[in-house]
């Protein structure tokens, strides 16, 4: 049957080239190409897009949106068939590294296979010696082993220095003895782990001759490659059922106790320190920090991540806002589109222009992390610092913003959007771990904060702050300078707005460091004024995001009208960060409370210019209907015939009747049919 295109009114509206759109939200054309065949491929393949089960009836396919309604155990098993049948096409089809991370991605269920790529390769990439990478990466490229990255305990996780589980060396067998001295020791939350890894990172509090030497890692084999048993002294299982249905239940987070395992010497990680045969412990000229190198990396890779999820989200919410209509129909005619409402535009159009502001900072967070790899590579570390304050920074920001934008998302769908036919709560249940896990995201703003601490307390030594602080450099006008802005579309100007997220940023932290200094214990310090800290630190984080998307404007982007649209976002971006944080630019005195309403005033006209290219900037992000997995969200917009199906396939209406009317419904019914008599 041919399918009506119920959008295809907004999409005559789009002032822009939504091809040419599609290229600069993936990156590149070749990026743009490898998703959009690596996503129908996945769509295309019942094998990929569906979840099988064995039932009564025989075998049944369940689609993306019913997985909800599945059996944990099941839907696991699934998982584990999916990761295998893909690894199976990745090898006959000889795909690239690239487009391997694709087909993971768009598979779209989280799974061992995440933990394994996206954590263990990556710590022993950054911990490992020349002799380690050669005999471990090549075993966990080709999946003979499969690992896990196991870090976090019972009792420990943000506090990576806290870490219990101990690894003492024993010159005589020339081994360490891995061990879980207390019950707050056991590993808990490696993903992978519970059920699949064979090997983990273990991360370890190293004693030789007695003597603490504090975290490192190491690799230990958990299960046995013939029969997949755990090895002796080890306990290994998984920690339980997750929040929301489906959702991260596909992953098998574990827990693991060690009872005196020995594991030979060189599967410590040595890059950054060595034990001796004879047990002496020797630090490299590396710094200690780079045990934290994987930390770095995925906290990198999962500000991308963020932009991927909120865009669905607000692809979900911008097809249906068109779709929908409530009120004001005059003479029988139809209702208004629920997006034309300016309070609808205020909630979602900032989260389209977010979605766009993260792609962009993750691209240039990617460059950064990348282009300070290979000063480490050459023994240059000056630049570790700010790496790890930029992407602990912009990890937290992004997904704490993405978390909050796709339960905005949800609001703005209304009641449907409380079903998981619309594919949010799920998208919401699988994405909100991102806040806590690879460091909780107050945590982490916290290690902003220190950074920028120390950046001030350095501008009197004359040390000249370079990258993402540079603007520290123009403190003295940065803190006396006042908005000339004197009307709403002088908001406009890329140089007003970058001078008010900057001005904004110095003070804050400057005013943090006064307060500081107030302290004769600067750590006492530190806990006290921590909320002002935190906000210091995301004012810092916001002026980034902003000022690389500003940069991003900066450099030449082909096609129609794509500019145009990419500058609305841009000041919608910034324009309803100010409006958010009003009360930060007042109280530091760069704006007057009429500049601000100027702000506000330009923000409205803004929503007005986006709204007719609202759904042509959602179909840029190239999400298929599979990938969306929401009725609500689907390209040709035909919501409610779909939704009325749906809802036919739901277990409960199996039957007419439904399981335990005889017990408990009809002696009810015949209660009142007696009283009712009486
Ligand atoms: C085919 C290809 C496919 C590719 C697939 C890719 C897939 C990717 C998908 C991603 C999937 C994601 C799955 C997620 C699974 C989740 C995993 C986890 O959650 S793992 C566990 C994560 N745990 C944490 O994040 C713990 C958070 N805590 C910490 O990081 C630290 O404890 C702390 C930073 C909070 C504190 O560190 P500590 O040493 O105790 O204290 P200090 O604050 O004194 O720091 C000392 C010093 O070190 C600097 N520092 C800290 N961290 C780092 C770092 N990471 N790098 C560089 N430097 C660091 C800090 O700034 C201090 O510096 P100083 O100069 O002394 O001030
Ligand atoms: C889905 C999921 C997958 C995970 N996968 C892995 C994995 O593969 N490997 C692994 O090792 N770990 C993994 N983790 C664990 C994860 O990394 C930790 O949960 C995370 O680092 C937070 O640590 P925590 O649980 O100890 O939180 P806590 O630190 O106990 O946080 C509790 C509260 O205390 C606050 N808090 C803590 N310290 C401070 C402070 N200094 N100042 C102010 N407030 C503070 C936090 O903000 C938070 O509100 C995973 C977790 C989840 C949820």
């Amino acid at each position: 049957m041919e399918s009506i295109d119920y959008l295809a009114e907004e999409r005559k509206k789009a002032e822009f080239n939504v091809d040419e759109m599609k290229i600069v939200w993936a990156g590149s054309r070749r990026a743009f190409e490898v998703s959009d065949y690596i996503s129908k491929l996945v769509a295309d393949d019942p094998d990929l897009s569906f979840i099988f089960i064995e039932c009564h009836r025989g075998i049944q396919g369940f689609s993306k949106e019913e997985r909800t309604m599945l059996p944990r155990k099941e839907l696991f098993k699934n998982t584990l068939r999916k990761s295998a049948y893909s690894w199976k096409h990745i090898i006959d089809h000889q795909l690239s590294e690239e487009e391997a991370e694709r087909l993971r991605y768009f598979v779209d269920e989280p799974a061992f296979i995440d933990s394994h790529l996206g954590v263990f390769i990556p710590a022993i990439k950054g911990q490992g010696t020349k002799e380690q990478l050669k005999k471990w990466l090549p075993l966990a490229y080709k999946m003979q082993i499969i690992g896990c990255y196991a870090q976090t305990e019972l009792g420990h996780g943000s506090n990576v220095q806290g870490l219990e589980t101990t690894a003492t060396f024993d010159p005589r067998t020339d081994e360490f003895v891995i061990h879980s001295p207390t019950l707050t020791s056991s590993k808990w939350w490696p993903g992978g782990l519970g059920k699949v890894s064979t090997h983990a990172i273990v991360y370890a509090r190293l004693i030789t001759d007695g003597k603490d030497h504090g975290i490192n890692g190491f690799i230990v084999q958990l299960r046995s490659l013939e029969d997949h048993k755990p090895l002796p002294g080890i306990t290994v299982g998984d920690i339980g059922t997750k929040f929301g249905n489906g959702a991260y239940n596909t992953m098998d987070n574990g827990v693991l106790r060690f009872d005196h395992v020995r594991i030979p010497r060189d599967q410590m990680l040595m890059r950054v320190a060595q034990v001796t045969k004879d047990g002496k412990y020797v630090q490299s000229d590396v710094p200690r920090q780079l045990l934290y190198e994987s930390m770095v990396y995925t906290r990198q890779a999962l500000v991308t991540y963020a932009s991927g999820a909120l865009s669905r989200a607000v692809c979900i919410a911008t097809r249906y806002s068109a779709v929908r209509r409530q009120f004001g129909s005059q003479n029988g005619g139809q209702e208004i589109q629920v997006i034309d409402y300016k309070t609808q535009q205020s909630r979602l159009f900032p989260l389209l222009a977010s979605a766009y502001a993260f792609r962009f900072v993750g691209e240039w967070l990617k460059w950064f992390y990348t282009d300070v790899t290979q000063r480490l590579q050459a023994n240059d570390f000056s630049t570790l610092p700010e790496l790890h304050a930029t992407t602990a920074g912009i990890k937290s920001l992004t997904t704490t913003a993405t978390a909050d934008g796709i339960e905005e998302c949800r609001k703005l769908c209304g009641g449907h959007g409380y079903l998981c036919s619309s594919g949010l709560p799920e998208l919401y249940a699988v994405y909100v771990p991102a806040c806590t896990f690879e460091g909780d995201n107050v945590v982490l703003l916290l290690q902003v904060a220190r950074f920028l601490m120390k950046t001030v307390s350095q501008l009197s030594s004359g040390k000249k702050p370079t990258g993402t602080i540079a603007y520290m450099g123009k403190i003295e006008h940065l803190m006396q300078c006042r908005s000339d802005v004197e009307q709403a579309k002088d908001w406009l100007k890329p140089s007003a707005i970058l001078e008010a997220f900057e001005a904004r940023a110095t003070r804050m932290s400057v005013a943090c460091a006064q307060s500081l200094s107030k302290f004769d214990n600067p750590e006492e310090g530190f806990q006290e004024l921590a909320p002002d800290l935190v906000e210091a630190a995301l004012a810092h984080c916001q002026l980034i995001v902003v000022s690389k998307f500003i940069e991003k404007l900066q450099q030449d982007i082909p096609g129609e009208g794509i500019k145009q649209q990419l500058e609305v976002l841009c000041c919608i971006y910034a324009l309803f960060l100010l409006h958010k944080h009003h009360g930060d630019f007042l109280v530091t005195g760069y704006i007057t409370s009429k500049q601000g309403l100027f702000a506000n005033e330009q923000l409205r006209a803004l929503y007005t210019q986006v709204r007719p290219n609202a759904v042509s900037l959602a179909d840029a992000f190239n999400h298929t209907d599979h990938f969306l997995g929401s009725i609500l969200g689907r390209y040709d917009g035909n919501v409610y015939p779909k939704l009325y199906e749906a809802a036919w396939k739901d277990p409960l209406n199996e039957s007419d009747v439904p399981d335990g009317f005889d017990e408990y419904i009809r002696p009810l019914l015949k209660q009142q049919l007696q009283t009712a008599r009486l």
